[in-house]
């Protein structure tokens, strides 16, 4: 039984909603990434669905990104299992043969950004609290070589070289216009606009555009796959850094402190 990952039926025949609530910021903790693989292991192996529509349970924080919390003060094995996780969930999301759209629905960074850019449609809130962007530099760690990958098959080399080195937040409109997302509706009909999009996606027959998107995807998948372990190794050095471990406590107190 999943606490912190809700899957449902969607109101279209072949298509299922998952929506994450994990307060208080859906923050991907390991319990969280582990239930978001079960759930999308059993989606995949659901000949029934077709398509999965992505969002939060509540508005206001699609997904905080990786949990802070587990990349601080723990030790060295506690950081290679939390980065094989994000790995898994990375590769379970881009290489899905289901249509996934990401509604999102709130404040969108980091690791909330790229779940959102493994999705084949992106469709956001148009409400100004609400952004989205790669902003690791801002804490003083950089984007792994395969989120930023993805942030360039996404919106191409420049954008995302200037987007990474600033760890830009992009509000909607901005985010439209620079392609991280695609589309940018008012928040009463972001539902049933991914499930529009949905709708034009399934009309395709899924043997065409799955081994399409395989063909696109696969030379990205390819270079994490065969670094995985180099990967995990490069994490946990960097990660274990005091300096990297006092701009993420900074980073966490700034967060703390922003309420007081
Ligand atoms: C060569 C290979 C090398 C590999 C190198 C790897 C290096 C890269 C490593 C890691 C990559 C990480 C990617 C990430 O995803 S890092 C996380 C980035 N996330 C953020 O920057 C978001 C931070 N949070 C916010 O901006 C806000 O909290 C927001 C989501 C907008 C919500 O705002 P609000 O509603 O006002 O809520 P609060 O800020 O008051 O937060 C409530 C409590 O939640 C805690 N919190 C928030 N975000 C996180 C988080 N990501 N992880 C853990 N905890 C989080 C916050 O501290 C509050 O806690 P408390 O109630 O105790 O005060």
């Amino acid at each position: 039984m999943s606490h912190r990952v809700l899957v449902e039926a969607g109101p279209a025949a072949g298509v299922a909603v998952l929506k994450f609530r994990n307060p208080p910021v859906n923050a991907l903790s390991l319990e969280m990434l582990m239930e978001l693989v079960i759930s999308l292991e059993k989606l995949e192996n659901d000949k029934a669905v077709r398509g999965i529509v992505i969002t939060a349970e509540n508005p206001g924080i699609f997904l905080a990104g990786l949990d802070l919390t587990e990349m601080c003060g723990r030790n060295p094995a506690h950081y290679a299992k939390y980065w094989e996780a994000v790995q898994e969930l990375w590769l379970r999301l881009y290489q899905s043969s289901k249509v996934l759209v990401a509604a999102i629905n709130g404040a969108c960074p980091a690791g909330g950004c790229l779940a959102s850019l493994t999705c084949d449609y992106r469709v956001m809130a148009d409400n100004p609290k609400y952004t989205i962007g790669l902003n690791e530099t801002q804490l003083g760690i950089i984007a792994p070589f395969w989120f930023k990958d993805t942030l360039v098959n996404t919106v191409g080399h420049r954008a995302a070289e200037q987007a990474l080195q600033l760890g830009t937040l992009f509000p909607p409109a901005k985010a439209l216009q620079v392609g991280i997302v695609d589309q940018v509706v008012p928040e009463e009909q972001l539902q049933s606009a991914a499930l529009s999009v949905m709708a034009q996606w399934l009309a395709i027959p899924d043997h065409a555009r799955q081994l399409t998107k395989t063909m696109m995807r696969k030379p990205t998948v390819d270079q994490l796959v065969k670094q995985r372990e180099a990967d995990i190794q490069s994490f946990v050095g960097l990660i274990s850094q005091d300096s990297i471990q006092r701009a993420l406590q900074t980073y966490l107190q700034k967060l703390r402190q922003k309420k007081g």
